[in-house]
Formats: C-alpha cells, structure tokens, sequence
C-alpha cells in the first residue's frame, strides 16, 4: 500500500537540528570580518558575543564586538562558573559565558562562535558534534601582512600574535573544515562557510548538539 502522494515522506518531518559552528584560526586571518560579512547575508544565525578584558579597539562596540569586562570582573565569572569555555588569548582573557551561548541555543538557530584554537579544542571536547571550521591564510607572508596592515597592535602584542601562528596551525587536524581567506577575496570564503552550512543540513544523521 503505498501513502497518498500529497503525504509528507518521513525526512520531510524531523525538525531541522540547530548547528553549533565554531571558527577559529589565527590573528589576523579575517575571523571578525568573515563573520561581518556573513551578517550581511541575512542567514538564520545567531552570532555569539564572548567576553574579554582586553580594552576594545577603535571602532569596537560592547555587546557586538565583545561584551568588554575587567580582569577582576571575568575572573569572578570564572570563579561563578558562568563560563562554558575561556583561555588567556595573547595575554588577554577571552571566554563564552554560559549566558550567551544558552541564549544562541534556545534561539533555534545555528549557533556561530570565533575563538582561538583553544576554544575550539575546548568546545570540540564540551561539544563533539559542534562544526569546527579554521580560517587559514593563503600563505604566510599574506597573513602577516593583513595583521601589520590592520594596524590593531603594540609591538608587544603583535609578537605574541606572531609567536603564536605557528602553534595555532598544528590545531588544524582537529578541525572539520579549512576555508582560505584569500586576499581580497573574502567573498569566496564567506560562500564556502554558507555552503558548509547548507550541507551539514543535509545529512541523513544530523548532529545533535548537547551542551
Ligand atoms: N578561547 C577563546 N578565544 C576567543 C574568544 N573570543 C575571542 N577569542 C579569540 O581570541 C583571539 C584574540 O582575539 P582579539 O584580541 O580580538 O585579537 P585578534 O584575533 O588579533 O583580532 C582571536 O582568535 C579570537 O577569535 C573566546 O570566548 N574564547
Ligand atoms: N580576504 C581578505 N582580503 C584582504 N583583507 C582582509 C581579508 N579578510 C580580512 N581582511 C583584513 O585583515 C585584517 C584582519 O581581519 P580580522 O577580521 O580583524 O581578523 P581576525 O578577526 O581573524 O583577527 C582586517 O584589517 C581586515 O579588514
């Protein structure tokens, strides 16, 4: 017997399962303004804000870019165990409070975070069916160029970025993804990010995030 044709088949049924998607990658790479543009395409996304006690930037905003605290401050969210993952990033504190990250699940959207490659080893252990993407650079010397080009660092805290490139990249093999942020071509990785999205909506097993 087989089911009227105008009955939905059983796939058609399973509610689309959220995603947890994690970028990572290092200074400099185009993290943020990946993210930025991925904004501008008015995709289903909730974009999780972490916290720092790094002073912001020019042009940075509280509770957009990061949600911007004292060190004593994000060490009493510690010590409250309100944070679901942190690490000290460069010399600065960074983490994903709990708050934010529930409020993004319960959104019933996918769910996108930027940490550095601690986060995402961490989130990767809290979370094994999260989406783990790492944004790399075409090379090397374009990487770094970008980062003195930005014009965001002391001496100080531009050796530690640099310092700390070729350690984040041996992380790559944790990873799911690798998309390349070419040189003003930051489109073409903002379209491999959506597409990676659109086929981990495909699968027949979707992941099923538990946080
Ligand atoms: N582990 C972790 N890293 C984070 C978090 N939020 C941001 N980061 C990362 O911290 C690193 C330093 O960030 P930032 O100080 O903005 O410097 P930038 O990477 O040079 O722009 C970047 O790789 C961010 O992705 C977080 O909540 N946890
Ligand atoms: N594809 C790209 N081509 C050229 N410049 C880029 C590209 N992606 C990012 N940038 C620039 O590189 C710098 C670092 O980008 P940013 O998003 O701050 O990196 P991250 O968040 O990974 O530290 C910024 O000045 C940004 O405008």
């Amino acid at each position: 017997m087989v089911a009227p044709l105008d009955e939905p088949l059983f796939f058609e049924l399973t509610r689309p399962q959220p995603l947890l998607i994690v970028l990572s990658g290092p200074s400099g790479v185009g993290k943020d303004t990946v993210l930025q543009a991925l904004k501008k395409r008015n995709l289903p996304l909730h974009f999780v804000v972490t916290a720092t006690d790094r002073p912001p930037r020019p042009g940075e905003v509280d509770g957009v870019d990061y949600i911007f605290v004292s060190r004593e401050e994000f060490e009493r969210m510690i010590a409250a165990d309100e944070m679901l993952e942190y690490a000290v990033v460069y010399g600065d504190y960074k983490g994903v409070p709990k708050a934010q990250i529930r409020q993004a699940l319960a959104s019933g959207k996918d769910v996108i975070l930027r940490v550095d490659v601690q986060g995402a080893a961490r989130l990767r252990a809290l979370c094994p069916e999260a989406v783990l993407i790492f944004l790399a650079p075409a090379n090397v010397q374009e990487w770094y160029q970008r980062l003195i080009n930005r014009h965001s660092e002391t001496p100080e805290t531009l050796q530690r970025r640099i310092e700390a490139v070729r350690r984040e990249l041996t992380y790559l093999d944790m990873f799911d993804y690798v998309v390349i942020n070419r040189q003003d071509h930051l489109e073409q990785a903002v379209d491999q990010i959506v597409a990676i999205i659109q086929v981990e909506h495909l699968r027949v097993h979707p992941r099923r995030i538990t946080l």
